[in-house]
């Protein structure tokens, strides 16, 4: 397999804040389809691959190809309009509108919030609208206030904002912190039913929840790869013990 068979192709990525190199010469890839967990300890640069990825940090050197398009050097818009979308921990909902209106601002021929409340609606964002509510489990829940949401329904309403753009790639930074036990299961489910058209990135550090999820893991440490595979070769793995697991 060549590498530019894969959705993500990341090689020699290196980013460094005053000669710290938060991210060294890290070479990765990711399937079609495919859900990859990130794990590791504090600080390991977790966050900043992602941000990188989605254009919020620029890199030092190495390459992202993303369907072989380079992304170090398009804008954080134009990563997100070529088809990757980012959730970061925080929810950011429009709280006083409802689950419906959420997820219609969010197709991309929106015009932001005000311009698309009072636009025609077209069968095809209504359509959209209807598919996604079910997949985020919120159909019977449409006319809401987002406000009212329990904290894990907030996560899933924001995962499904996302997915109304349809991205390719979509990555997701600690998807069940704050999450009861039912929410975190129902997240699995959601995460394994949206990776069925698309590939998925998850930062994660609930070991239960990772193993529903992950096709393969990836351990960073000090911005490199410790280990990487099938999640139980992973947790057997003395280094990962050693630096993270065992803690
Ligand atoms: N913009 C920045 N400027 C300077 N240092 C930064 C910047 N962003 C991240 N770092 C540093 O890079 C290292 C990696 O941070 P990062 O947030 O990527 O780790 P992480 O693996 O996501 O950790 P956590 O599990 O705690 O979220 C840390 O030492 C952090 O302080």
């Amino acid at each position: 397999m060549s590498n530019t068979d894969f959705v993500l192709a990341i090689e020699d990525l290196t980013v460094s804040f005053d000669g710290f190199k938060a991210v060294d010469k890290l070479n990765m890839y990711i399937d079609k389809n495919e859900l990859r967990v990130v794990i590791g300890p504090n600080g390991a640069g977790k966050t900043t691959v992602l941000d990188l990825i989605c254009g919020k940090t620029k890199s030092t050197a190495g390459s992202i190809k993303f369907k072989n398009r380079e992304l170090t050097k398009l804008s954080e818009h134009e990563i997100v309009r070529a088809g990757v979308g980012r959730k970061f921990q925080t929810p950011s909902i429009y709280e006083n509108l409802t689950v419906y209106q959420n997820l219609e601002v969010s197709y991309p021929k929106g015009r932001g919030v005000f311009g698309s409340l009072f636009f025609k609606r077209s069968d095809a964002v209504v359509a959209q609208v209807h598919k996604i509510a079910k997949e985020i489990m919120m159909e019977d829940i449409l006319g809401m206030e987002a406000a009212l949401l329990s904290h894990g329904q907030k996560q899933w309403l924001e995962i499904g904002m996302l997915l109304m753009q349809e991205p390719e790639l979509l990555m997701l930074d600690e998807p069940v912190a704050g999450m009861s036990a039912k929410e975190r299961d129902q997240t699995a489910e959601l995460l394994n039913r949206i990776c069925q058209n698309r590939s998925v990135i998850v930062i994660e550090h609930d070991m239960e929840f990772v193993k529903k999820i992950a096709h393969k893991v990836t351990v960073l440490h000090q911005g490199k790869i410790l280990a990487e595979g099938a999640m139980d070769k992973v947790q057997a793995n003395e280094k990962v013990i050693e630096v993270y697991l065992g803690h």
